[in-house]
């Protein structure tokens, strides 16, 4: 039990008695302006930008307003529980830290950086197989902390398996395995910008390491770097997936596997009729298909489907703790948080991700408190009027 949101403000204000001119951010607004003026344009808008028009990349925002809490009176919330049970493993609180790629184009430590945040609050990291350092670099900069490893599904089986094994063996505790992005989307910006990180040999660090991977190469990735990225961009995603495949997945890991990218209440009940331990219920940010619905509009029939089945996480447009208490409400068990913190990372490295962190589990503590509820468990959709 905690009150952890007042003892953050508190922090806050007693550092405020004594100004610093280079305090960093509060707001989230005011955090992509800063990275803004720190990255360049390729780098920014690699991370700011979505697909094509970005309409749903909006709308993932604007979509949270249309949900109104009712704040419920003398509930005694003085001591509130932000736990949540993952797997069989008590989490802090209901949030983690969202799978990406290229970390390096933020911030110089990279995925390092926000490994060490994630550690050191306790945040569940997810790394990227598009991260780029290696998945055992950022298992050895967290300890015994949590994390998950999210995998790109590659169109070599041999590459698949053998991330499966070195997820394993270094420590990460479920599979989060992408389903929307089997290639990349048609993203304007990056085209204007002409701005493709990999090739320039950013985020290739688990396939440069991998040994299945360059096995496949006649020449190594030192002595060839352009023919090993041209062979990584042949065989990165696979859109000749189908459901049948998942067996291959369980056939090569013992971890929990979750499925990230659903939409649809039909392919989340698939999903738990082929025996997968979760879903993430995502549109990616509105970086894959620009036009589709927002996640926190898809997730109500999703928990309706298979909420009493399997857990159910959700990502894509959560800025404030009033976006996680609605996420929470309309079923998800807890968010993953994406863009904030690298906004963060590109402000201030590991302490901007981790007072980004911080300030948003503190303004979802009080959002929870002041609505009424003192545990996370507790927040349900009786909160919420559209
Ligand atoms: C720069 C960037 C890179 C990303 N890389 C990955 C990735 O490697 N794997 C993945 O599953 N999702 C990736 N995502 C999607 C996030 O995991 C998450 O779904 C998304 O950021 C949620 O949207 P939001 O940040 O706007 O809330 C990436 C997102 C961004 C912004
Ligand atoms: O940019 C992304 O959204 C993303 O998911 C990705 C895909 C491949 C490599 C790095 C990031």
């Amino acid at each position: 039990m905690s009150n952890f949101g007042n003892q953050i403000q508190y922090q806050i204000y007693a550092t405020m008695q004594n100004p610093n001119p280079n305090r960093l951010p509060v707001i989230y607004e005011e955090w992509e302006a800063r990275a803004r003026e720190i990255l360049d344009d390729g780098p920014f808008y690699y991370i700011a930008g979505g697909a094509g028009g970005e309409s749903t990349m909006k709308e993932n925002l604007q979509v949270f307003d249309r949900w109104k809490i009712t704040p419920r009176m003398l509930r005694d919330v003085q001591d509130r529980d932000l736990t949540v049970n993952l797997f069989g493993k008590t989490a802090p609180f209901p949030f983690l830290l969202a799978p990406i790629g290229v970390q390096s184009i933020i911030h110089p430590e990279g995925e390092l950086a926000s490994a060490k945040a994630s550690a050191k609050l306790g945040v569940p990291y997810i790394a990227s197989s598009a991260s780029t350092k290696s998945m055992e670099e950022i298992a050895e900069v967290m300890g015994d902390a949590e994390r998950w490893f999210q995998l790109y599904w590659s169109k070599d089986p041999d590459v698949t398996a053998s991330f499966l094994q070195r997820a394993e063996a270094s420590g990460y505790s479920a599979i989060v395995v992408t389903l929307d992005t089997p290639m990349l989307a048609w993203r304007e910006r990056d085209l204007k910008n002409v701005y493709l990180p990999f090739l320039i040999g950013e985020g290739i660090g688990n396939y440069f390491t991998d040994p299945a991977f360059r096995s496949k190469l006649s020449t190594s990735p030192e002595e060839d770097p352009t023919a090993a990225i041209m062979h990584w961009a042949q065989t990165f995603g696979n859109p000749g997936l189908t459901w049948e495949d998942l067996g291959f997945l369980r056939e090569h890991t013992h971890l929990p596997i979750l499925l990230k990218g659903i939409l649809h209440s039909d392919d989340a009940k698939q999903a738990a009729d082929y025996g997968v331990d979760g879903v993430i219920v995502s549109n990616h940010g509105g970086r894959q298909v620009d036009g589709a619905v927002s996640a926190i509009e898809a997730l109500p029939d999703i928990s309706d489907a298979v909420g009493n089945q399997i857990p159910i996480f959700m990502d894509s447009g959560i800025r404030r703790g009033a976006d996680v208490v609605k996420a929470l409400a309309l079923g998800a068990k807890a968010v993953l948080v994406g863009r904030p913190p690298m906004y963060g990372l590109a402000v201030a490295g590991e302490k901007g991700v981790k007072e980004v962190l911080q300030n948003m589990i503190a303004d979802m503590d009080m959002t929870m408190a002041l609505s009424g509820k003192n545990a996370v468990t507790d927040i349900d959709a009786s909160m919420l009027t559209e």
